[in-house]
């Protein structure tokens, strides 16, 4: 498979490596200073740029009949245009904020866990999550999607950033070191606690589901989830 990634950082470069361990090619390597892209020679474009460049890579691949993995965060507020894009396009979407499998195991827990907790008003629900001093956005993509897991099984309405504010799940962000991202989930009463987490040790569990994601989606088109890819259950 001829892949094209958009955006060769930390996480481009793992991709690279591990497509390559699998038999693919890296047909291209697209930034910010890239003048033409070669749609022409691609067959499935991974993003893992910037909250700024990914909506404009993305629905330059549809338009061009490209089908895309994406997986940089800090960019959903334009995520249904760039869904409206695909369906115009007949095109190929799976957006993830984690593409690791063990964080989708993990988010499978969460809404199983927040199922439970539903109604017991003596805990009060709160995560936290660390990454290394580079990242751009805040809370995580991760921890968003933890919290729509949990808004969607529970009474919660809403998730707040360094705030605790009744009815919303209170999301801590810590920046630190080289940390590749850990999240955890806490239940708190006033006679205990319930604690889930997951904590990644290097990106390759990120790289290898996107590319394995990739792999999925050829010759497919619409709108996908790791779920689908996974297969979990
Ligand atoms: N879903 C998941 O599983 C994971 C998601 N992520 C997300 O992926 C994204 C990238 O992470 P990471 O690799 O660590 O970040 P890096 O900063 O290491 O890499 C981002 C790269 O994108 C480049 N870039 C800037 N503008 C463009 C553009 N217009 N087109 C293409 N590339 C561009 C940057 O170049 P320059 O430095 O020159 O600006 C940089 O090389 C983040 O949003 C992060 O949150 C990260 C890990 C896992
Ligand atoms: O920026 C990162 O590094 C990561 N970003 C993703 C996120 O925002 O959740 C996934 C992972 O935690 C690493």
């Amino acid at each position: 498979m001829n892949i094209a990634l958009f955006g060769y950082g930390k996480m481009g470069k793992m991709i690279e490596q591990i497509a390559q361990d699998r038999g693919h090619t890296i047909a291209a390597k697209i930034d910010v200073d890239t003048k033409e892209i070669p749609y022409d020679n691609m067959d499935v474009a991974i993003d893992f740029s910037t909250p700024e460049a990914a909506f404009d890579n993305i629905t330059g691949c549809f338009e061009n009949g490209v089908p895309v993995i994406c997986g940089t965060t800090g960019w959903l507020s334009n995520y249904e245009k760039a869904i409206d894009i695909c369906n115009k396009n007949q095109g190929g979407f799976i957006y993830a904020s984690n593409f690791s499998l063990g964080v989708n195991i993990f988010f499978e827990l969460n809404a199983h866990l927040a199922k439970i907790m539903s109604g017991l008003e003596q805990y009060n629900v709160s995560m936290e999550e660390i990454h290394h001093t580079q990242k751009l956005d805040a809370p995580s993509g991760t921890a968003i999607t933890l919290a729509e897991g949990i808004i969607a099984n529970t009474n919660y309405k809403g998730w707040k950033l360094d705030q605790t504010d009744e009815g919303t799940i209170p999301i801590t962000s810590k920046r630190e070191g080289m940390v590749p991202g850990t999240h955890s989930i806490s239940y708190d009463s006033a006679v205990d606690s319930i604690e889930i987490k997951h904590t990644a040790h290097n990106r390759e569990g990120f790289a290898l589901g996107a590319v394995i994601a990739a792999e999925w989606i050829q010759g497919k088109s619409g709108i996908f989830t790791m779920k689908d890819v996974l297969n979990l259950y």
